[in-house]
């Protein structure tokens, strides 16, 4: 296990409920073991189609910022990969700390990146909607990739710029057109695994895809991360930070890898 500054057991700040649930048995986030994990030849690569006129507008949710899409229609999706379907893109979102040291959820050989972004995709081809999606073991894929400090990232600087409009929980800004591949690292190589989504309701309905490299952003974008509040207007301020779940025991699931 991870020598680890979170919170193992017990009820996390963030939700003040239990951080593992009862019966739970394919939790997520985990610690990816690189040398435990297994390389599968017949994992295809994973297409991926966005199409930027779909995004609809980005707003704070009390535990993250999210950009969400037009989920109506097949116009962004992927497939291949772990993948039997066509998943259709519904939000994107992060995680980070309060500090550059910790932040995302997934570590890699137990090293912490100080942030994780997820592309939250539903199953179109077996179910009509997310929410039906939610309830089912294969209904949700969610892409996460590691973000490290490094160079502006200037596709996420768009996003950036609009953050101080939804400081607050319950605010919104509309969005024209943004690509969310812009956010995607140029490597093709991923893990995959089985899990659930790292916050209530916790469900075990995620094919996990996690992109082996990280993309880079610099330390003011994440800094404006954390001028974000998770309180509404008028309530006192509590900083939008360390919005991570702790690692869960990997119980008897294997992590495959895209690449030898
Ligand atoms: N971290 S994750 O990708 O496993 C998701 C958890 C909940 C999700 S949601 O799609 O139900 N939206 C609500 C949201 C909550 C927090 C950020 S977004 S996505
Ligand atoms: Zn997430």
């Amino acid at each position: 296990a991870c020598a680890s500054y979170r919170l193992r057991d017990g009820v996390h700040p963030l939700w003040q409920s239990p951080i593992t649930i009862p019966g739970g048995s394919r939790q997520s986030p985990i610690n990816i073991q690189w040398r435990d994990s297994v390389y599968d030849p017949h994992l295809k690569p994973l297409e991926i189609r966005y199409d930027p006129d779909t995004c609809l507008h980005m707003w704070n949710n009390g535990y993250s910022f999210l950009v969400e899409f037009e989920d109506t229609t097949d116009k962004s999706i992927i497939t291949g990969g772990p993948l039997e379907n066509n998943y259709r893109l519904k939000q994107f979102h992060f995680h980070w700390g309060a500090v550059n040291e910790w932040g995302s959820e997934h570590t890699v050989d137990c090293q912490v990146f100080p942030a994780e972004l997820h592309l939250v995709h539903w199953n179109c081809c077996k179910f009509e909607s997310f929410e039906e999606a939610l309830m089912d073991e294969n209904g949700l894929a969610v892409i996460g990739v590691f973000l490290k400090l490094g160079a502006n990232h200037n596709g996420l600087q768009k996003l950036v710029d609009a953050l101080p409009s939804i400081k607050y929980k319950d605010s919104l800004v509309e969005l024209e057109e943004f690509d969310p591949s812009c956010l995607l690292p140029s490597c093709p190589d991923y893990w995959t695994y089985s899990g659930s989504l790292t916050t209530p309701p916790l469900s075990e309905s995620v094919t996990w895809i996690i992109k082996k490299k990280a993309i880079e952003v610099d330390e003011d974008q994440l800094e404006v991360f954390r001028m974000l509040l998770f309180s509404q207007a008028g309530e006192d301020e509590k900083r939008m930070v360390d919005n991570f779940r702790p690692l869960q025991p990997i119980m008897d699931r294997t992590v495959r890898s895209s690449f030898p």
